[in-house]
């Protein structure tokens, strides 16, 4: 594909579409039975081990109450595939980024990636199934909001990463911007062990933890809250705990995404955040998806689930649930920190803009030390100006 665009990968996905065309195998059916095992060939001098253990890959968790309710293997993985691609209508209608991401018993979305990562499940059987459910209703949708445009932005990933150097690194990444990113490990850790204090993003985080899996668009909330949103700590440290964490950890589409919700690359709309309070109640007013994955905050009415720290005290008692000490009181103001990160994206960049995507260390460093300088000034004016009010 990269012969065909000059030798680079294409960057956008309509130009990816493009260069794609159809695959040369979708009009004749795949084989669903293995006529053979390829053998397993000179192994030379490596030892075959043996799998090792989750508590030898350190991941064991006494303590842990819920697992993820989702299931490994071939059989549990074309189970899932025949059982979302049964409701043909659901399938036609496919619209992302529509979805609900606070519904978690039976998930918007088909939670086929685990499977997909691990081999369990090939995309070209599944990517012909859809062509089939295509064939048989009047009207579907089409990428990239359809089913198979989703897969479609797999093949996205996997081509562009490809073809990148340092693709999974801002330094030395030539279609990642620049940007003087904070280093702040209090913060990360309070947002890797949800507790920053915003029940959505803290929810979140939690059903990563536990299930391995979130909605879509749950990890954009919280990937968009830990760099430019909020927090403005670096792409690479979030992508390293989703790496860690996810059932369908991947790669290429990992870094990818991370680059896309950092507006590190392809998406370039910084001034688009999503709100920590606003966006999962519009889906879930009650808070349910907070209440099960958060169950501290469990008896919290409703007006207050989403922002618990304005709860007064009385309120707070009855919920048996004291902010600040039951529950972490925010790590930063959204309001404030959003404001803040604005603007040192606008400023990282006008200096990509300027060096032409050549920005140094020491540029960094001098962008660093000037944003800082604002920020101080900022805040020194704000407390003049208290006074004086
Ligand atoms: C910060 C961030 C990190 C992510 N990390 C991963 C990851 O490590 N592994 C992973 O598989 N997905 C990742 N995604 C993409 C996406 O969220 C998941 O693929 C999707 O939620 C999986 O659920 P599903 O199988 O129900 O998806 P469906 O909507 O049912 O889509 C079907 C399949 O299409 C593919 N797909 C869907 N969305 C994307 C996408 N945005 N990019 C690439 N492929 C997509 C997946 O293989 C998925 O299984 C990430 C998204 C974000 C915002």
């Amino acid at each position: 594909m990269s012969e065909k665009n000059g030798g680079r990968p294409p960057l956008s996905y309509q130009s990816f579409l493009k260069l794609a065309g159809q695959p040369s195998w979708a009009s004749s059916p795949l084989s669903t039975t293995i006529s053979w095992l390829p053998p397993v060939g000179d192994v030379g001098s490596c030892e075959i081990s043996k799998v090792p253990t989750t508590e030898e890959l350190g991941y064991a968790d006494a303590g842990q109450d819920e697992l993820t309710p989702f299931k490994g293997g071939e059989s549990e993985a074309l189970k899932r595939l025949r059982e979302s691609l049964s409701d043909k209508e659901w399938v036609a209608s496919f619209e992302k980024p529509k979805g609900d991401p606070s519904v978690f018993l039976k998930p918007a979305t088909t939670v086929l990636s685990p499977y997909l990562k691990f081999g369990c499940l090939s995309s070209r059987y599944f990517y012909q199934c859809l062509q089939d459910v295509y064939k048989n209703v009047k009207r579907h949708t089409s990428p990239p909001v359809s089913l198979v445009g989703q897969l479609l932005w797999r093949d996205f990933f996997y081509t562009v990463a490809f073809g990148t150097p340092n693709f999974d690194q801002m330094t030395g990444n030539r279609i990642c911007k620049q940007i003087p990113w904070n280093s702040n490990d209090e913060l990360l850790v309070a947002w890797r062990e949800a507790r920053t204090g915003y029940p959505w993003i803290d929810a979140i985080m939690v059903q990563l933890q536990k299930w391995g899996w979130m909605h879509h668009l749950a990890r954009h909330c919280v990937a968009c809250f830990l760099t430019r949103g909020d927090l403005f700590i670096h792409w690479e440290k979030g992508r390293d705990v989703f790496e860690r964490l996810l059932i369908d950890a991947d790669w290429a589409i990992n870094n990818g995404n991370w680059l896309w919700l950092s507006c590190s690359s392809f998406f370039y709309q910084y001034n688009r955040i999503y709100s920590p309070i606003s966006f999962g109640k519009k889906y879930d007013p009650n808070g349910n998806y907070i209440r099960h994955f958060l169950p501290i905050l469990k008896d919290m009415p409703k007006e207050y689930i989403y922002e618990p720290w304005t709860a007064p005290l009385s309120i707070q008692i009855k919920a048996n649930c004291i902010i600040g000490k039951d529950y972490p009181k925010p790590v930063v103001s959204h309001d404030s920190a959003s404001k803040d990160c604005r603007r040192k994206l606008s400023e990282a960049y006008a200096l990509n803009q300027k060096l032409n995507g050549q920005v140094g260390e020491a540029d960094l460093k001098n962008l660093r030390r000037k944003l800082e300088e604002d920020q101080n000034q900022e805040s020194t004016k704000r407390q003049k100006q208290k006074l004086v009010g």
